[in-house]
């Protein structure tokens, strides 16, 4: 499992304001979205191409496609949706399945109360998106959930993540180079309650508004 913190400039910038209690939820989306592009840029580095033959106005040459079967994108339901724009904007081709989890927050148990994932995912690279890595538990059942079905491989883009977290993941995935996580930033520990420190509080909350947890 390769683990890749994104280190620049414009990043920095945007998650600082990003973890700030008092960015409302408007600029909170869009600052997102903008970081998103960003790390899928790196996070797209090996996805499959082809050569395809194009004709400019002057010669005919050889250029790069997305090979087919096109990637995959996951978003995690609630707060992984407020990262899909950004990441389909940059590859519009890609498609688009729905992965609903919640962390219960008493147990810190994975309650998957959503699946619009195809069947079949053999021979496809997969892009996971969800904002937060605490202790792992999601990505850990995301990742196994995906595999499960056959895709090639899994690249997680996380904006903010627990070293706890990573833990579990290289514990699980440590040896398996079909796993790769994209951050923007590895935060320093996990509070008592599991949330991540310094953080940004709850992302789904922040994008989205307080919502009651699922029974
Ligand atoms: O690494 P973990 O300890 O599993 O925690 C991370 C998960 O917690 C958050 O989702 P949450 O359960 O709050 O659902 P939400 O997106 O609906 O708010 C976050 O978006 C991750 O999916
Ligand atoms: O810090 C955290 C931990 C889990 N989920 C969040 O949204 N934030
Ligand atoms: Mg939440």
């Amino acid at each position: 499992m390769r683990v890749q913190v994104v280190d620049h400039p414009l990043v920095a910038h945007k998650v600082s304001v990003l973890r700030d209690k008092n960015t409302p939820s408007s600029i909170f989306r869009q600052l997102t979205d903008e970081l998103v592009t960003l790390l899928a840029y790196e996070a797209t580095r090996e996805v499959r191409t082809e050569r395809v033959e194009v004709q400019t106005p002057v010669a005919t040459t050889v250029g790069t496609a997305i090979a087919k079967p096109t990637p995959l994108v996951v978003p995690i339901l609630r707060a992984g949706l407020g990262m899909l724009e950004g990441m389909t904007r940059l590859v519009p081709t890609a498609e688009v399945g729905f992965l609903g989890m919640a962390r219960n927050e008493e147990t810190l148990d994975i309650i998957t109360y959503a699946d619009r994932v195809p069947n079949d995912l053999t021979g496809r690279q997969v892009f996971v998106l969800d904002p937060m890595l605490a202790t792992g538990g999601t990505l850990a059942e995301a990742i196994k959930f995906i595999f499960d079905r056959g895709a090639e491989s899994v690249t997680c883009i996380c904006l903010i993540a627990a070293p706890e977290g990573v833990a579990r993941l290289e514990e699980i995935h440590g040896d398996d180079d079909r796993v790769h996580v994209v951050l923007a930033s590895l935060d320093e520990k996990l509070n008592e309650k599991s949330y991540i420190i310094p953080g940004l509080g709850d992302a789904g909350d922040r994008l989205y508004g307080v919502t009651p947890p699922i029974a």
